[in-house]
């Protein structure tokens, strides 16, 4: 019997109507049954329920923006289904419960259990739109909750998967259904113990495309995206970049580690763990090869920049004369731990410890609070940092032209900068 194939579309690839009707031109001639298509929220649905929480928090109206975001799902819909489709009715819906959820009150102590639970309906939505509109044109699929078979426990927002219990979910109950029908499914939502609607962090269906494919030992992956396949640059902000054929393992996960947003971070380990390759391809280009991602056993060592924005520079200073040794360090890092922020750089000198974290929501706050009595701490917010892997200069002053930079490291094959625009 042939293997599970697992298919990822993104934001951008349902991001309205003749991106739909694009995607299902893709599965026209591939969509068979044993293969498993994730889908994430439509264009920026999960920026604009984010939105949504967040004005609830501030106890403000939310009903304009409710409407927009139902507007946007109902012209999608409009245009690729007959006016009398139950999916109209299916979309009513979602925005009454959407709309029932939201208004209860929205506190930082329950702020992350409920995000889960909004956002989660950008993905749901989506893979009922993309399922119903498969079987309108004939290419027959079924709609499975992921919430039945990804399991994790009840980090909300970071959820950690339960590898096990995924596993005999998808082996014992959605190996059945894919026996017989294609399934359509959504990326980055899960479920805890007690059944509570889980996210795997942003970007993650990349991970849930990885995730299932272990859990079904899948022959392989591919990733729909509107970049030709991972390139030595982001092109939306790089000129002049390069597209890799092939990647090992190691040097796509080291890319997506410092910050190549085109591949979530998790999703490599999963797949070089069970040996199952990654294509990344275009939707707008379906036949191109694409970057193909496995077992190569050797880097690619042509100079890759890879830039995240969005930073927060912390350092922290001892607050007498001793110097930084382990147990400060210990402690920033078991508090970095505590909160589940990732330190991105790290610096150290004999007095002050320096790190660079993504900013989100509530956490500088927490850790400052939380660290302010044993040093004294300081930060900058909106910074980038910039990485050049297999760098084949010393001189990178033409990549930094109206920047300041803060801090600056190298090693044999990195050269990172902390910068912030002038
Ligand atoms: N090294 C890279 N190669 C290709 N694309 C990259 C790279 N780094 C960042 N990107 C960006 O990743 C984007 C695709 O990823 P993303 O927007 O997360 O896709 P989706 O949300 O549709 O899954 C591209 O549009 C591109 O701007
Ligand atoms: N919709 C979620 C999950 C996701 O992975 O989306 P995308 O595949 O469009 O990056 C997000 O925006 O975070």
């Amino acid at each position: 019997m042939t293997k599970t194939q697992i298919f990822k579309f993104g934001g951008a690839s349902v991001k309205d109507a003749s991106a739909v009707k694009n995607l299902a031109e893709i599965l026209r001639n591939r969509l068979r049954k044993n293969m498993v298509i994730v889908v994430s929220a439509m264009g920026k649905t999960t920026n604009a329920l984010e939105k949504l929480l967040e004005l609830r928090m501030k106890e403000e109206d939310i009903s304009s923006n409710s409407t927009i975001l139902k507007n946007y799902h109902l012209e999608i819909c409009k245009d690729l289904f007959p006016a009398d489709h139950t999916i109209f009715s299916k979309l009513d819906n979602y925005f009454l419960q959407l709309e029932k959820l939201l208004v209860n009150p929205i506190t930082k102590d329950n702020y992350d259990e409920y995000y889960d639970r909004v956002v989660a309906f950008g993905e749901l939505i989506s893979s009922r739109i993309v399922m119903e509109y498969l079987c309108e044109i004939g290419l027959v699929s079924v709609w499975q909750d992921a919430r039945e078979f990804i399991s994790t426990n009840s980090d909300f927002r970071f959820a950690k998967i339960n590898w096990e219990k995924t596993r005999l979910n998808c082996q014992k109950n959605l190996k059945s259904i894919l026996d017989q029908f294609p399934v359509v499914t959504q990326g980055f939502i899960g479920a805890d113990p007690q059944g509570r609607t889980t996210t795997l962090g942003r970007e993650g269906s990349d991970f849930t495309a990885a995730i299932l494919a272990t859990s079904l030992d899948a022959g392989s992956v591919t990733i729909w995206k509107d970049v030709p396949g991972v390139l030595n640059a982001d092109p939306k902000l790089f000129e002049d970049t390069q597209l890799f054929d092939e990647l090992d393992y190691q040097q796509a996960a080291q890319m997506t580690f410092y910050g190549a947003s085109v591949i979530h971070p998790k999703t490599i380990k999963p797949l070089a763990n069970s040996g199952i390759p990654l294509f990344v391809k275009s939707f707008l280009k379906p036949e191109a090869a694409g970057t193909k991602i496995f077992q190569l056993g050797k880097q690619n060592p042509i100079p890759t920049i890879v830039l995240k924005q969005n930073q927060i520079l912390v350092t922290f200073r001892v607050t007498d004369f001793t110097f930084i040794e382990e147990e400060q360090i210990h402690t920033i890092y078991e508090q970095l731990n505590a909160l589940k922020l990732r330190v991105n750089f790290l610096q150290t000198s004999a007095i002050s410890v320096s790190i660079i974290i993504d900013q989100q929501l509530f956490k500088l706050e927490q850790l400052v609070n939380s660290l302010k009595n044993k040093f004294i701490i300081r930060y900058n917010e909106g910074l980038e940092l910039l990485t050049v892997l297999h760098p084949d200069r010393k001189d990178f002053s033409d990549l930094n032209p109206g920047y300041e930079i803060l801090l600056e490291q190298s090693t044999r094959n990195t050269v990172q900068f902390v910068r912030r625009k002038e």
